[in-house]
């Protein structure tokens, strides 16, 4: 079984036989979920910061290189694994950390229906911690697919400790530390709507189930929620220095991976401080406006790194985004907003249709192409588009 086999599949039965009615290509697919989406969560979702030029321009990075066949290659057997962290991983493929997700399912439990879709791939999750869902119900969903808890850290350094050392007795096999959203950036779309207020009651099932949270509330949430909430805002995020990182890494034997990182100084010092993965990323354009593409900064951070491995995301829409970025020296590409979309038209089955739709790209263009590893996608394998 190749990853490609998905391409057969549906030439053979027809899409919908494989998956009724969910769209192949991306823009049908983001149209689609525009349609299915409460407006206000469709615009958080799609939205970014300030203008999104930013959020445009890292969709449009990818246009910017092209890639080079090479022939006489046989890249018959394609192997897409990736080793990273001491585990092996059947793709370099891994699903973006998304808050408040829950509601981009049907059901409010987008979270579950998620660590579902990575059981069926081997396609790990990024659990956020704004889940609808406590961190420890949605690894319950993971089946053998290794997880991974994304943490944003609060003011209280007990409840930190707290969150990891759950996510470590539920299983997760790292923690990745979110850095450049300790505040929200400035979102439009999301202050035409006032939608952050609406959408706090369906992401905070890992504080409301914690107990150094809970104990620090005069009411229980299920008494008084508001209050809750009302602590959530003021805890919720941390403006941490490189004097944190030693804390941050003494809190966990687990792999440590710092998200957000876009200058090469930034991986440098990450790396001297002891983490284990460099997660580049501008957190696909929600924080920032008037930024660089991250992809863009993916070399510099990937040459600054050294042995460590860099983990991306942020505009990657296709397989041969996926296939661009290995070739820029990322490890594994994380896929964001396209996985929430196929949640919102079709649940597990939805998320499971936009991975295995971007996995069978990537190792059909890498067929094409003539490479058969990710470790064979190198520089050398693309050129700039002139
Ligand atoms: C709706 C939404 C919620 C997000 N929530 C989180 C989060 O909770 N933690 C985090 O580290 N990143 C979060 N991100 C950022 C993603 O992990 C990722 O960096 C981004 O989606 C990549 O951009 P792209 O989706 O345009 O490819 C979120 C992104 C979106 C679209
Ligand atoms: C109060 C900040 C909330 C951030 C919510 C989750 C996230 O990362 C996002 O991009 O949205």
């Amino acid at each position: 079984m190749s990853y490609g086999d998905y391409q057969l599949e549906i030439y053979l039965n027809g899409l919908s036989g494989v998956v009724p009615d969910l769209p192949m290509e991306f823009q049908e697919l983001e149209r689609r979920a525009e349609q299915a989406l409460p407006p206000s969560v469709w615009s958080y979702v799609r939205g970014g910061a300030g203008s999104e030029r930013t959020q445009r321009a890292n969709v449009e990075a990818f246009d910017g290189w092209g890639l080079l066949p090479r022939m006489f290659r046989g890249a018959t057997d394609r192997d897409l694994s990736v080793e990273m962290f001491g585990m092996r991983f059947p793709s370099p493929v891994f699903m973006a950390p998304i808050g408040v997700l829950g509601i981009c399912a049907q059901d409010d439990r987008g979270d579950l229906a998620t660590a579902r879709a990575a059981a069926r791939t081997g396609v790990p999750m990024v659990a956020s911690t704004l889940s609808n869902d406590p961190l420890e119900d949605v690894a319950g969903e993971f089946g053998e697919t290794p997880g991974f808890f994304q943490l944003y850290t609060p003011t209280d350094r007990d409840l930190a400790e707290s969150l990891v050392h759950r996510a470590e007795k539920a299983g997760y096999r790292g923690i990745v530390v979110t850095l450049d959203t300790w505040i929200p950036g400035w979102r439009p779309r999301d202050l035409a709507t006032s939608n952050f207020p609406q959408l706090r009651g369906h992401c905070l099932s890992n504080y409301t189930s914690d107990p150094v949270f809970r104990a620090s509330l005069e009411k229980s949430p299920e008494e008084d929620l508001n209050s809750a909430v009302l602590n959530w805002v003021r805890i919720f995020g941390n403006s941490l220095t490189w004097d944190d990182l030693p804390w941050l890494r003494s809190l966990t034997d687990l792999p440590l991976i710092v998200k957000g990182i876009c200058h090469p100084d930034d991986a440098r010092q990450a790396k001297d401080l002891g983490v284990d993965g460099i997660y580049c990323s501008n957190h696909g354009g929600r924080q920032a406006d008037g930024g660089l593409p991250a992809l863009d900064m993916l070399p510099e951070v990937v040459e600054a790194a050294g042995d460590l491995p860099v983990l991306f995301d942020s505009g990657v829409r296709s397989g041969s985004d996926v296939v661009k970025a290995l070739a820029l020296g990322a490890s594994a590409v994380g896929i964001g907003r396209p996985y929430s979309y196929g949640l919102a038209l079709g649940g597990t089955d939805g998320v499971v249709h936009v991975l295995r739709s971007i996995l069978a790209e990537t190792d059909l263009l890498m067929a094409v192409d003539g490479y058969s590893t990710p470790a064979e996608l190198t520089r050398d394998a693309l050129r700039p588009v002139r």
